[in-house]
């Protein structure tokens, strides 16, 4: 008998909240046990499905993270930072799997997930689709066979909603630039550029973000030199490319051992 995970999405009601909701009914290979939103939310004690305006499907939006962790295998959370820590020690509490989209996270909120990481599997990435992470090893290739002649600058457009600047994708492909380069982002990262800002200085790494509409998710990592340039882009055109890889880590995650995973290491496209 094969056994179908339990998943628990928390931030139900949010742009990814509803469409991992969709993806995990439309598969055969998990089963949708809960639906989280923050207390006082008008879709708390709702059948998801009506709350999302389509038919009742047997599943009611709780305030009760805990309570509905228990009775699942993992749990996707593409919320905020200050959620996503709270939901890891419950995750760990209840030995599931969590999955993380939320992005924006400071250094410090990273590091305090670690205790979570040593009772259960977490996969956290700032993007969660296949073209993304390809993406991100492309660009590591070609920043380990240019050298500092070719300025590096990451471009990222997204939806007016969006409250987190530079994206997390935008963050990964500055690292992925970095570590290609062979150097700490750290040091060479060039943010929010305004006024006299003086010469670009060799060597950094800037990022420049768009914001307007309903962009989904729109990725440059520009190389510029004398004479020539190349651009590697992704576009996200569908929300869903996201919440197929949450439910792809998701699945992944059963029976690994406790621990700090990415997408690379779900897709396989980790070296070594
Ligand atoms: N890794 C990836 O592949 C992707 C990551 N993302 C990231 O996912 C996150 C969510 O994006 P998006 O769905 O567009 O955002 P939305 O604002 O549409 O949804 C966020 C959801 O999280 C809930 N939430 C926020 N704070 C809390 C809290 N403290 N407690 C409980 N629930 C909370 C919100 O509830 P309420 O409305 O009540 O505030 C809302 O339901 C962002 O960080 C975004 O960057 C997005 C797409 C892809
Ligand atoms: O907020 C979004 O919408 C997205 N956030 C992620 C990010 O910060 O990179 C991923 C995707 O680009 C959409």
């Amino acid at each position: 008998m094969t056994h179908t995970p339990g998943i628990v999405i928390t931030g139900a009601s949010g742009r990814m909240g509803q469409m991992l909701i969709k993806t995990v009914l439309d598969s055969d290979k998990a089963q949708l046990v809960g639906a989280i939103e923050r207390t006082g939310h008008e879709w708390v004690g709702q059948d998801v499905g009506v709350a999302m305006g389509g038919a009742p499907i047997g599943v009611l939006v709780s305030d009760d993270p805990l309570e509905a962790f228990a009775k699942a295998q993992a749990v996707i959370d593409f919320t905020a930072p200050k959620a996503t820590l709270e939901f890891a020690a419950l995750a760990a509490q209840a030995r599931c799997v969590h999955v993380i989209g939320t992005t924006g996270m400071s250094d410090d909120e990273i590091a305090a997930l670690e205790p979570a990481s040593r009772h259960a599997a977490i996969v956290r990435a700032g993007n969660m689709s296949l073209g993304v992470n390809l993406l991100v090893q492309l660009t590591k290739k070609v920043a380990a066979a240019l050298d500092e002649d070719f300025d590096i600058e990451v471009i990222e457009a997204h939806h007016h909603h969006k409250v987190d600047a530079p994206s997390g994708t935008a963050l990964m492909l500055g690292e992925a630039a970095a570590e290609g380069r062979g150097v700490d982002l750290n040091d060479v990262s060039d943010r929010g550029r305004d006024g006299i800002t003086g010469a670009r200085k060799c060597g950094d790494i800037g990022f420049t973000a768009i914001r307007g509409g309903d962009i989904v998710g729109e990725h440059d990592v520009l190389f510029a030199a004398a004479g020539e340039r190349i651009v590697l882009r992704h576009m996200a055109t569908d929300r869903a490319i996201f919440a197929r890889g949450a439910l792809k880590a998701a699945l992944w995650g059963q029976g690994k051992a406790p621990g700090a995973y990415d997408m690379l290491d779900v897709l396989g496209l980790s070296e070594g």
